[in-house]
């Protein structure tokens, strides 16, 4: 895997959220709940600096409900709470605005005592991407974008979206670059899709590999019952064979399409149909794979 985002783009991207950090009280860091660390920016802290953040684990439809709610409490023991929601419903999405206000409250008592009055809470989204991040401002704007140009501080260009009576959003949201100097990380992140399919055509065996393996080991079952197998084979490859096999992809000569099958099963992976699956969980250490091992060839 060789995705790596140029250095002039991580530079501009970091850039943009330091100014758009200038106009909010907190920052709404969305990660994805099937892969909540390997979703995060390595230097949100640094980069967000003191801005109090709000954790949404967004899809968490797609997520393992159990380990999502391990990472709820995960978060919470490292200082930022964590809300699961999924975007593209609404789901969670009335928790924020009072996690929010908690958040910023000893920010908006330091601005009363010194007379100024309180305002609305400002916050920004900020997320790497494909995240969710403009299923999320589409879906808390409904029809409540407001223009602000005339407030201090904020520039013309800057909308605000009115969330709720004392909350703001920005329109707008923060970008941010996934790590991918662990490799396991680029795996999880290009099996989720994270990572455009067409970057990654070449290693599509490669990801199919790591999420069967991952799948055998972590979700026992869950490839049986979907492909209706009664034995999935220990080894990955001849599992994606018997899948290929079992769905009629064959090639001219009898040869299972190999490829074929890896789309398959990324693509149902991908829209929740193989089952509701979280691909690292707290607490433990992702050493089931290891990363510097080759992936064995197909034939
Ligand atoms: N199942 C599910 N899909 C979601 C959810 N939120 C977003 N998506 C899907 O994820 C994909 C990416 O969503 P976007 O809102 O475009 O993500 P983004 O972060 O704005 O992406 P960039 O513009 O690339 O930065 C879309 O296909 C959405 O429909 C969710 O909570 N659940």
């Amino acid at each position: 895997m060789t995705i790596q985002w140029f250095p002039g783009h991580m530079a501009k991207a970091r850039r943009e959220v330091s100014e758009k950090l200038k106009l909010i009280d907190l920052v709404l860091e969305l990660v994805d709940a099937r892969l909540p660390l390997s979703s995060r920016n390595p230097m949100m802290g640094e980069i967000t600096q003191q801005k109090p953040r709000l954790v949404l684990l967004n899809k968490a439809d797609l997520a393992d409900p159990l380990i999502t709610r391990q990472w709820e409490e995960w978060f919470q023991a490292e200082g930022t709470p964590a809300i699961p929601v999924v975007a593209t419903q609404g789901d969670g999405l009335r928790r924020i605005e009072s996690e929010a206000k908690k958040l910023v409250k000893p920010k908006m008592e330091a601005m009363m005592k010194k007379g100024i009055r309180p305002r609305a809470v400002r916050a920004m989204i900020l997320g790497i991407p494909n995240v969710g991040k403009s299923s999320l401002i589409n879906r808390m704007a409904k029809k409540n974008i407001a223009k602000t140009g005339d407030k201090p501080g904020v520039t013309r260009t800057q909308q605000w979206i009115k969330v709720g009576k004392e909350f703001e959003l920005l329109d707008t949201p923060g970008i941010l670059w996934p790590k991918f100097d662990d490799p396991q990380v680029g795996l999880r992140l290009a099996a989720t899709g994270a990572i455009k399919d067409e970057i990654l055509d070449s290693d599509r065996e490669e990801i199919t590999y790591f999420l069967v393996r991952y799948l055998q080991s972590h979700y026992p079952g869950a490839l049986e019952e979907r492909y209706k197998l009664e034995e999935l084979p220990e080894d990955p490859w001849d599992a994606v064979l018997l899948i290929g096999k079992k769905r009629g992809m064959i090639r001219a000569g009898g040869h299972i399409d190999t490829m074929a099958a890896c789309e398959l099963i990324l693509r149902e992976f991908r829209s929740g149909m193989l089952g509701r699956i979280t691909l690292e969980q707290p607490g433990k250490e992702q050493t089931d794979q290891d990363p510097n091992r080759e992936v064995p060839p197909l034939d």
